[in-house]
């Protein structure tokens, strides 16, 4: 495989080196140089057309005859006279654009052509360089053709519409008579309402960091600098563009999604009314909102809250190399990477899977909910419904007096009394003043992923890693941060959903981050259940430098790779500490910036750490696994490190003290007891879900209940064959060397005192006080896996404290007292 080398970033800049088109050292300065030379060539060509545009509006009359020379002239006759201020070739531009095309508004290319050379020669960019391209291509004749109309009526000087917008009204005036004016300002009209709804005003994510960056591009402005910019100039986000399907932009009925909440007031004395609330608004957006892309602006949208140091203290050579260079574009690795689209996502017929609660469904439960808490001496003044995917929530109001533990302590007695799984009672519901009681649908909705990863809420979320599970039971879109997190931790039986919800994790990060911004590292024991994502290994998987697969499903290669994740951790650390920063956005900002050295530091992704099975990793490697995974999950999130860690054994020797206090944010599909629950959320409820993606997600104090949504193989399938079929890096990103790996292969006898075992000492102590020379119990106690316990029974042999192997008995222990030992441990 790759080289082998000890540092991840470096690794990648090397294998970057020879196919990076953003390689800074080889091109960006000539490519610098020609896009300046562009920019004053443009200026040059607008201060041509001002000069003789104007000079041709006092002059023109004088200059025409000797414009209409021929050619020959032109070349020959330095000796004509000319009033024009740009001599006869200003007078012959004035008169081919003034009168014999498009007449006086050809004035509006002036602007454009000094806009693009201010953006060339310092990329600067007044308001949106494509939109006013557009504009003005549609204007310039549009006016023409007013003009050209009043021209015609009212006799007047041609050079005010021009040879287009005369002609073109002399044939429209004999097709439509009077009517074509009409008709040509319903053209602007509409151009005008089209181009706006498309090219709405931009938005937060559209804004570019510092003045030093263009806005976004609607992609017009490409086509116009291919012709003189080098597309390997890719500072601008215009190459990274994602293209998405036309499909993206259709209206979308699966999107349609209802919010229907229902109202039971005054239950006691009114008839029940059920009010509906208005939909909630759903996706119609035009096309190229749809688009999932991280533009530079974006990655340094990310160090958004970073702290900018004030200009006087940027180092001048950096501001020198900024200035020239311009930011470095983390994305010009893979300029033409392009987002995967919402058409490779299923379209289910939403009417069909909508949710089927009926008002008799509703009224019924809401009957008995009230029958049961009257049996119980229970009033209630109020009662309301929310239906969701999955259940319905009543929230109740008790009467005055009632004490809430009352009601909460009801729940088995209402689950019968409803004869409906998946009835919770949450208790007193936040900020609300209500008790709510879940109860699940009859019919129950799924919620297709498509739905989610479409919906304008996770589209336009600008989080550092935006996730999106499915929906609440409100219906709403539930999307979130798995920076903030920091790291999730995810328990469930087996079937209620977990592999699915890992894939929405998964897909929901690959439809919104770039290969250069993001990397997994994905630990699948199972063996199957991640094994679509090997196609994205050389976009988005990082793995170890001799890893044969990128990713890992052998036990004894995740204890490395997890050592190796805690050594890019500290690397990561020593290089903020170096760069004076406080987190990852901090010190890519700085990076970006050019304010710090490339050959001391490198761009960041942000890394994400996928465990599929974490019971089986900790029955087979224990501590080994334990010990990194607390360490990461306590230090890793400043510098971009996150967990997400699943296991259907949510029980207290999988899910160890040490991990559960590192892992904040908790997510439970249904698991098999009150105990499971209470191991993973602190609280009861799991138990009660229905499965199929019903899950609950703990994020500090709060419980909420999400349906997951239903990403399906074919559909994980579709976007890692579209990522994968596009230009990747030369591998997968490496991680670096870990130090098991290290001493790995360390033998008998090359045992080095100082580089010991860091359980070696522990490991002495229990030997010499069993007096029994064995590597299982070393692994029982120590809770070590084989390997590792192995490695430290020959360094003890090495050490002298136990015999060589003797078959099936056990190692002889050669030293015979604690104090022995500790003098000989003394003198190591
Ligand atoms: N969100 C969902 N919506 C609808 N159906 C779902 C959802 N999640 C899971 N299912 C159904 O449940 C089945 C099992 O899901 P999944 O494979 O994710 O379970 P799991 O918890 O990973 O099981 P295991 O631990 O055995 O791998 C799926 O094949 C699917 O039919």
């Amino acid at each position: 495989m790759a080289k082998k080398i000890t540092e991840s970033s470096a690794a990648l800049q090397l294998n970057f080196e020879q196919e990076s088109k953003g390689n800074q050292e080889s091109t960006p300065s000539k490519s610098n140089q020609f896009r300046f030379f562009t920019g004053v060539f443009f200026a040059i060509i607008g201060l041509l057309l001002t000069v003789s545009f104007f000079s041709s509006l006092l002059y023109g009359i004088a200059d025409q005859s000797e414009v209409d020379a021929s050619a020959l002239e032109l070349i020959e006759g330095s000796d004509i006279p000319v009033k024009n201020m740009a001599g006869l070739i200003g007078a012959r531009i004035a008169h081919f654009f003034l009168f014999k095309t498009f007449g006086i508004s050809s004035i509006l290319l002036i602007p454009l052509f000094f806009l693009s050379a201010l953006k060339l020669m310092f990329r600067k960019e007044i308001g949106n360089l494509n939109s006013y391209t557009w504009q003005i291509l549609f204007y310039i004749p549009w006016f023409s053709l007013i003009c050209g109309f009043i021209v015609y009526q009212f006799d007047l000087p041609h050079s005010l519409g021009g040879g287009f917008g005369y002609f073109a009204n002399e044939k429209l005036h004999q097709l439509l008579g009077y009517l074509s004016i009409f008709v040509t300002a319903f053209v602007g009209v509409v151009f005008i309402v089209l181009f706006y709804q498309l090219n709405p005003v931009p938005a937060k994510n559209r804004k570019s960091v510092g003045s030093a960056l263009p806005s976004e591009s609607s992609g017009v402005y490409d086509d116009l600098e291919d012709d003189f910019i080098e597309r390997e100039d890719s500072e601008d986000e215009e190459n990274f563009r994602p293209h998405l399907p036309p499909e993206l932009g259709k209206n979308d009925d699966s999107l349609e999604e209802e919010d229907t909440l229902g109202t039971f007031d005054e239950v006691e004395t009114t008839p029940l009314e059920i009010v509906e609330e208005p939909e909630v608004e759903v996706e119609n957006v035009p096309e190229e909102d749809l688009d999932f892309q991280v533009t530079v602006a974006d990655v340094k949208d990310d160090a958004e809250g970073a702290v900018v140091e004030p200009l006087d203290e940027i180092d001048s050579k950096a501001n020198d190399i900024l200035a020239q260079m311009g930011p470095y574009d983390p994305l010009a690795d893979l300029p033409k990477y392009k987002y995967p689209g919402i058409d490779l996502l299923k379209e289910y017929d939403q009417k069909a899977s909508a949710t089927q609660v009926t008002k008799d469904e509703l009224i019924e439960n809401k009957e008995r909910i009230v029958e049961t808490l009257n049996n119980y001496g229970i009033g209630i003044s109020k009662i309301e419904a929310t239906i969701g995917p999955t259940v319905t929530l009543y929230e109740i109001v008790p009467k005055a007096g009632v004490r809430v533990s009352k009601i909460t302590s009801l729940e088995d007695d209402l689950a019968l009394s409803l004869a409906a799984m998946g009835v919770r009672i949450i208790g007193q519901m936040p900020g609300r003043g209500t008790i709510g009681i879940e109860v699940a649908n009859k019919n129950r909705e799924m919620v297709p992923v498509r739905a989610v990863i479409g919906s304008e809420k996770f589209r336009n979320c600008n989080f550092d890693l935006p996730i999106t599970l499915g929906k609440t039971i409100s219906n709403e879109i539930f999307v979130a941060d798995l920076a903030k997190m920091p790291h999730l931790l995810m328990a469930g039986a087996t079937g209620q959903g977990k592999s699915v919800g890992l894939n929405m994790i998964l897909a929901s990060l690959l439809y919104k981050k770039h290969p250069a911004t993001l990397k997994f590292i994905l630990v699948d024991p199972k063996k199957v259940e991640l094994s679509l994502f090997n196609k994205i290994e050389r976009h988005f998987l990082a793995c170890l430098p001799d890893a044969e697969e990128a990713i890992i499903t052998d036990t004894k290669k995740v204890v490395a790779t997890l050592n190796s994740l805690c050594k890019e951790m500290d690397l990561r650390y020593d290089k903020l500490k170096d760069a004076g920063c406080r987190n990852i956005k901090e010190y890519n900002q700085k990076f970006i910036n050019r304010r710090l050295d490339p050959n001391k530091h490198s761009f960041l992704p942000y890394i994400v750490l996928v465990i599929d099975e974490l019971a089986d990793l900790i029955l087979t490697a224990g501590r080994e696994v334990e010990h990194p995974i607390a360490r990461l999950a306590q230090l890793a999130r400043a510098i971009g490190i996150h967990l997400v860690v699943a296991t259907q054994r949510p029980s207290v020797n999988v899910i160890t003290g040490t991990i559960k206090a590192n892992f904040p944010a908790r997510l439970s599909f249904k698991v098999m007891s009150k105990i499971d629950s209470r191991t993973i959320l602190d609280a009861s409820g799991a138990d009660q879900l229905v499965g199929m993606g019903d899950m609950l997600l703990s994020m500090g104090s709060e419980i909420i209940r999400l349906q997951c949504a239903f990403v399906d193989t074919p559909e994980v399938e579709a976007i890692c064959d579209y990522i994968g079929n596009q230009q990747g890096y030369q591998s997968a990103y490496l991680l670096p060397e870990s130090e098991a790996e290290e001493t790995g292969g360390q033998e008998r006898g090359d045992f080095d005192p100082s580089n010991r075992d860091q359980y070696f000492d522990e490991a002495a102590r229990l030997i010499v006080m069993h007096q029994q020379g064995s590597t299982s119990l070393i692994q029982r106690k120590l809770k070590l896996g084989y390997n590792r316990a192995g490695r430290l029974i020959d360094q003890l042999e090495a050490a002298k404290i136990v015999g060589p192997f003797g078959g099936s008995k056990a190692r002889e222990v050669l030293v015979k007292s604690e104090d022995e030992l500790d003098e000989l441990l003394k003198n190591l």
